[in-house]
């Protein structure tokens, strides 16, 4: 089969590319961040089959939860098993002012710009004994201040460098070698970015082109990343499964925040899971006629960051490897290890669904499923590789 020739340009995406991609959680003081944060750490913990480590206590790696990575597990029984992770970082709240600095504001904004995506946590829980910073239980509003906090510190941040880069264009002049034309097109670029800001809106909700994505990317604008609404309600609302506000939060984001995604979820009803042990967890599951929702937020931060990731397999070990959409094979395999994107040969590929499907990979192979890609191969989410190498330097793994 001839190569396929790459028609349509690949879209260039915002944010950084990593193996190892934080999220933040973000919201008001005591709408439950830490909450969420103790349960998701406590629930991974718990899962003892899987490493896991808390950075410090506020940052803490979770298993991302996936049905291929543990069918894999029991086929090849490996000695190691290694899911994809999620990083997740508990962000002290966020109150309104704080783009001018009111409160720890700066501070927490920063930590905010450090992160490559968001879980805006949103109070849908009335509870007369936890004080509401604002007074009194509002969602809309809650979500309103956050966003505009968030929207203001790109604003002042994009101001400053705007005029930077307004200096440099002029001290430039006309003319000039490709640095200087570059430097010029960058204050254009940027120069459109901070007027889309200032007319209010967030930058991941603007169109890009490739280009422009390019340079946005290296300026870590909060508004650029991208946001998981979580609606924290009560226990009993969870259960009943009806909340009063989860229609309004859900119409605002689809008016303010188009495309981002809503779970809905109780922070007191997972953290309570969260300490009792497998047992008990799956009794009171069973009597409440629940579930915990914890997996399902972990998999939509991963997937909000764009992230898929493919499989190595043996007896050795199985292991998921994350990569941004749309990575080519060698690259692919340099999240391995360096050698085996300079070296690259090719990379043999089985899908998970035929290896699922026929059982075995001999029985793949004797199907003819069993595939030998090339260096412009892009690896799909679900991709079983074994990467051929070859470098002539020592450092070689395996
Ligand atoms: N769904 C819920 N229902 C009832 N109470 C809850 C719920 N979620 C959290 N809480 C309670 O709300 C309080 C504040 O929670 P938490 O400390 O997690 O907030 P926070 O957002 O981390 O606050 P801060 O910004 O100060 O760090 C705690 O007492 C917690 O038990
Ligand atoms: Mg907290």
């Amino acid at each position: 089969m001839p190569p396929k020739k790459n028609v349509v340009e690949q879209k260039a995406m915002l944010g950084r590319p990593s193996n190892n991609l934080k999220i933040g959680v973000v919201g008001l003081p005591n709408v439950g961040k830490s909450t969420f944060f103790n349960a998701l750490t406590n629930a991974s913990a718990a899962a003892e089959n899987y490493p896991f480590c808390t950075i410090d206590p506020e940052e803490s790696r979770v298993a991302v939860p996936d049905a291929r990575f543990d069918w894999l597990c029991k086929h090849y029984k490996p000695a190691k098993e290694i899911p994809a992770f999620l990083t997740v970082i508990d962000i002290a709240g966020l109150v309104k002012g704080a783009a001018s600095g009111a409160g720890l504001g700066n501070a927490f904004l920063s930590h905010i710009r450090a992160v490559d995506a968001i879980f805006h946590v949103v109070r849908a829980f009335d509870e007369a004994d936890v004080i509401h910073v604002e007074g009194d239980l509002d969602p809309l509003r809650d979500m309103e201040i956050i966003r505009e906090e968030l929207r203001l510190k790109d604003e002042e941040f994009l101001s400053r460098q705007v005029s930077e880069l307004a200096a440099a264009a002029k001290r430039l002049g006309h003319g000039g070698n490709a640095a200087d034309k570059a430097k010029k097109e960058e204050y254009a670029i940027m120069e459109k970015v901070y007027e889309h800001v200032k007319a209010g809106k967030d930058v991941r909700h603007g169109t890009w082109s490739n280009k422009e994505v390019d340079v946005i990317n290296t300026y870590h604008l909060i508004t650029a990343k991208p946001v998981v609404y979580l609606a924290n309600v009560s226990e009993r609302d969870y259960l009943r499964k009806k909340n009063k506000w989860l229609p309004k939060i859900k119409a605002w984001i689809d008016e303010k925040s188009n495309g981002d995604v809503m779970i809905p979820y109780s922070g007191a009803f997972e953290y309570g899971l969260s300490l009792k042990t497998p047992e008990e967890k799956a009794e009171a599951l069973k009597e409440a006629n629940a579930t915990s929702v914890l997996p399902k937020i972990i998999v939509a931060g991963y997937n909000a960051l764009q992230l898929v990731y493919y499989f190595t397999g043996g007896p050795d070990e199985v292991r998921a490897w994350t990569l941004r959409k749309n990575t080519k094979a060698p690259q692919a395999a340099g999240v391995i290890h360096s050698d085996f994107e300079r070296g690259f040969i090719m990379c043999e590929v089985m899908k998970y669904e035929d290896l699922h499907e026929l059982g075995s990979d001999n029985a793949v192979k004797a199907n003819g499923k069993y595939m030998q890609k090339g260096k412009e191969y892009i690896v799909e989410d679900g991709d079983i590789c074994y990467f051929k190498f070859n470098v002539t330097a020592p450092a070689k793994k395996k």
